[in-house]
C-alpha cells in the first residue's frame, strides 16, 4: 500500500523509550531489562533501540532546528515525536514516510490527537530546512552536571573532543576466547585492533556473527579488555573477580587458565554471567552477594572493576547524560573506596589487585589511587605491567595508571573511557 508506515512499531516504541528517559530519568538498560521491548521482533527491537539512541545523541540539535517553529515547547510525548522525526529527517531520511507516520502517532493518541496539525505543519517545515541547518550545528554539548567538571579535569578542547566522539557513537569490538585472528578472518572484516580486541564497523545481529553460537568470542570494548590484559592472569592462579557481571572480564580470566571466583551483587545480573559462561564454554565459580561482605581466598590476583558513574560509556549509551543529573556519585566514590580497601584483606602477600572504573573523572580513578596509596604503607603501583602491545605511553597517569578517553584513538573509531591501575600488595 502506498505511503504506508513502514516502522510504526518501531518508532512507537522509540518514542515511549524517550518519554520514560526524559521524562523519568530512567536509563534504557533498565527499561529494556524489565522488558520495553519484548513486545517487538529482533529487527524492530533493534531499529526502536537505534532510533532512540540517534534522537538521544542528536538531541541538542533537534531542539534548536524545531525551536525556529515552535511558538511554546509542546507537551513531552509530542515533543519526543517531533524530535525523533527531525532526527531522522536531518539524517537522510524519507521526508514523505517519517512525516506520515510522526503524524500517525500523534493521530492515534487519544488525549494528544488535536496535536497532528501541529505535528505536520512543523515538520514539513523541518523536512525543508532542517537537514541544511543540522550540520551547521555545534556538536552537542554534554550536561553541565558532566560538562564542568570534565573541562576543570581536562581542557575545554579535550571535552569537545570526547563530545565529538559521543555524538558518532561506538563500533562493536569483540574479544576472541581463543585466537583474535581467527575471529577477525571468519567474521569478516574485522580488524584486529593493537590492543588484541577485533573491531567491525558495521556488526549486523551480533548473535548471527560466525562463532556466536560456539562461543569463539564476547561483545567487549577495545578499552574494557584491557584490565585483565594488564592484571595477565597466569594458568592456576586463584583469581577473585569482585563486581563480575556481566561477565566480559570474568570470561577473559577464565579463558586464561585460571581459578575463577565471579561475584557481583545483583542476581539477575550474575543469571548474565552464568549464560555467557555457558556459552563461551568457561569455567567460574558464580557468586551473589556484596563484594564488602566477601570472605574468600586469600587469592593470587583480584580484578575490582567498581560501580561508577559509568561516564566513559556514553558512546554506547547515549541516555545517561539525560537520564543522570549527577547524584550518588560522591556514594560511589565512597563504595570504590571502600571496595578498594576490602579487596586488599583478600589478597596473598604480594598479591595482585586491578581496580578499574569505565568513568572519565578522575575521582573515580587517579583520586581513588592516590587515596589508596596514602591509606595504605607497602601498597605499590605497577607501572610496569602496561607494557604491553598497543598501549600509548602518551595514556599513562602520573600515579602509574592508565587514562582512557573515547576521543583516543578517534581515527580508528575510539575507545570507552576507562581508568586502571595495577597495584601490588
Ligand atoms: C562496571 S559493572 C561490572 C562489569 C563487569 N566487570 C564486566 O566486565 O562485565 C559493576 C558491577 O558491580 C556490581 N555491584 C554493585 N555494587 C556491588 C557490591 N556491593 N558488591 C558486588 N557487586 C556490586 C553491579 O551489579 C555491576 O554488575
Amino acid at each position: 500500500m502506498a505511503n504506508a508506515p513502514r516502522h510504526p512499531g518501531a518508532r512507537r516504541a522509540a518514542v515511549h523509550l524517550l518519554d520514560r528517559i526524559l521524562g523519568e530519568g530512567r536509563m534504557l538498560s533498565d527499561l529494556l531489562a524489565a522488558g520495553a521491548l519484548d513486545a517487538l521482533d529482533p529487527a524492530e527491537r533493534a531499529r526502536a533501540q537505534r532510533l532512540a539512541a540517534d534522537t538521544l545523541r542528536g538531541l541538542e540539535r533537534a531542539d534548536r532546528v524545531l525551536k525556529r517553529h515552535l511558538r511554546k515547547t509542546p507537551q513531552l510525548h509530542v515533543m519526543n515525536v517531533l524530535r525523533l522525526a527531525t532526527v531522522e529527517l536531518c539524517t537522510g531520511g524519507d521526508a514523505h514516510g517519517v512525516v506520515n507516520e510522526a503524524v500517525t502517532l500523534i493521530a492515534g493518541h487519544k488525549r494528544l490527537s488535536a496535536m497532528k496539525g501541529l505535528v505536520n505543519a512543523v515538520l514539513r517545515k523541518v523536512a525543508s530546512d532542517g537537514p541544511a541547518a543540522w550540520d551547521r550545528l555545534r556538536v552537542p554539548h554534554l550536561p553541565k552536571w558532566l560538562r564542568a567538571p570534565l573541562v576543570a579535569a581536562y581542557d575545554a578542547p579535550t571535552v569537545a573532543r570526547m563530545e565529538a566522539a559521543h555524538f558518532a557513537g561506538a563500533p562493536t569490538d569483540l574479544t576472541a576466547r581463543d585466537d583474535a585472528d581467527a575471529v577477525a578472518a571468519a567474521t569478516g572484516g574485522g580488524a584486529l585492533l593493537p590492543t588484541g580486541s577485533i573491531r567491525l564497523r558495521e556488526p549486523g545481529q551480533i548473535s548471527a556473527l560466525p562463532g556466536y553460537a560456539t562461543g569463539a568470542w564476547w561483545v567487549q570494548d577495545a578499552a574494557a579488555a584491557l584490565p585483565a590484559r594488564i592484571l595477565a592472569a597466569q594458568p592456576g592462579e586463584a583469581v577473585l573477580d569482585l563486581c563480575a557481571a556481566p561477565g566480559g572480564k570474568t570470561m577473559q580470566l577464565a579463558a586464561a587458565g585460571a581459578e575463577v571466583t565471579a561475584l557481583d551483587l545483583s542476581e539477575t545480573r550474575m543469571k548474565r554471567v552464568q549464560e555467557n559462561l555457558a556459552r563461551t564454554g568457561l569455567a567460574a565459580t558464580c557468586l551473589t552477594g556484596d563484594a564488602l561482605e566477601h570472605q574468600g581466598g586469600p587469592y593470587d590476583a583480584i580484578l575490582l572493576d567498581a560501580p561508577c558513574s559509568a561516564t566513559g560509556t556514553i558512546r554506547r549509551h547515549p541516555d545517561l547524560p539525560h537520564a543522570r543529573d549527577g547524584a550518588g556519585i560522591a556514594e560511589l566514590i565512597a563504595l570504590q573506596a571502600a571496595m578498594l580497601d576490602h579487596a586488599l584483606t583478600l589478597l596473598k602477600p604480594g598479591g595482585r589487585l586491578m581496580f578499574c572504573t569505565c568513568s572519565l573523572l578522575p575521582d573515580e580513578g587517579e583520586c581513588q589511587i592516590e587515596e589508596a596509596l596514602a591509606r595504605h604503607p607497602g601498597l605499590s603501583v605497577d607501572a610496569g605491567a602496561l607494557a604491553l602491545p598497543g598501549i600509548e605511553q602518551s595514556w599513562r597517569t602520573e600515579e602509574g595508571g592508565l587514562r582512557l578517553r573515547p576521543d583516543l584513538w578517534a581515527e580508528q573509531g575510539g575507545m570507552d573511557g576507562f581508568y586502571m591501575a595495577l597495584l601490588r600488595s
